[in-house]
């Protein structure tokens, strides 16, 4: 089967620092996917680059076997990216907002109010549906922009810290809505530095640091490749992260 996402040999470089070196990976349709990585190890970058709103120096990215140079338009129409700090237009309402994010995707006005009405009700804005998003705390702010992320329902979705800042209820809600769509069939792959998300909710993990992947598996997997039987995934993390000598992890 086709994976879900691809990397070749991605790269970048911002000055003298290389950010993303040489990063190779491969993520499984229908898999719940952690990326881990220290502060400054290239996460975000790759992730943009993944969505196309960074240009990589070299190498690619290819979403369900469309690679996202040769093939952008194709590659992102599959794919959902939710970035750490989401825009969103304070000045409309969550209809508002989904029916203008489901025009930008072409989205018929019918198929985008079912869709809407769907999602709002699933992430319980369905109440608050019709005021303002300013008016609305970071919680309700980070769903709504979920909601806008899933309207039209990608097979990839990619989540940057999507569960920060969220109470212990609205946290709740997002992990079973992310599990229940990669029960079907969907894939999702999150960062966080929450290391029991990431070992409650990933079937399998990447640790990235300092622009390479130095690890890669489920955690049984990880757990042998840092040669510690029985170890937490915070203590297979910090073994690896914080061992200068790490060297890049290959299949
Ligand atoms: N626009 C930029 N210009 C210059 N350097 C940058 C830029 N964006 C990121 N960097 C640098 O590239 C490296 C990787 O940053 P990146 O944001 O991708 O890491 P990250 O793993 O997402 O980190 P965090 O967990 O802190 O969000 C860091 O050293 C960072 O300082």
């Amino acid at each position: 089967m086709t994976a879900a996402l691809e990397l070749v040999f991605l790269s970048k470089r911002y000055g003298a620092r290389q950010a993303v070196d040489g990063l190779n990976l491969t993520i499984a349709q229908g898999s719940f996917y952690a990326l881990l990585g220290p502060n400054g190890a290239g996460k975000t970058t790759t992730l943009r680059m993944v969505a196309g709103l960074l240009q990589p120096d070299s190498g690619d990215a290819l979403i369900l076997g469309h690679s996202t140079i040769r093939a952008g338009t194709e590659a992102r129409r599959l794919l959902a990216y939710l970035p750490d700090d989401p825009l969103l237009y304070g000045k409309l309402s969550p209809i508002e907002y989904l029916e203008f994010v489901a025009g930008l995707w072409g989205m018929s006005a019918g198929e985008a109010e079912g869709r809407a009405t769907e999602l709002l009700k699933q992430l319980q804005l369905w109440e608050v549906r019709a005021q303002l998003s300013e008016t609305f705390s970071r919680g309700m702010k980070q769903k709504l922009a979920l909601a806008g992320a899933f309207i039209h329902q990608p097979r990839l979705i990619i989540l940057d810290e999507p569960l920060t800042g969220l109470d212990a209820a609205a946290a709740r809600l997002v992990k079973d809505m992310l599990v229940q769509y990669v029960r079907q069939g969907n894939t999702v792959i999150l960062t966080t530095h929450i290391m029991e998300i990431a070992e409650r909710l990933a079937q399998r993990i990447g640790i990235i640091d300092r622009g390479k992947l130095v690890a890669e598996g489920t955690l049984d997997e990880l757990r042998v490749q840092a040669g510690e039987a029985g170890g937490t995934l915070e203590s297979i993390f910090l073994d690896l992260t914080q061992n200068q000598d790490a060297g890049e992890w290959e299949p």
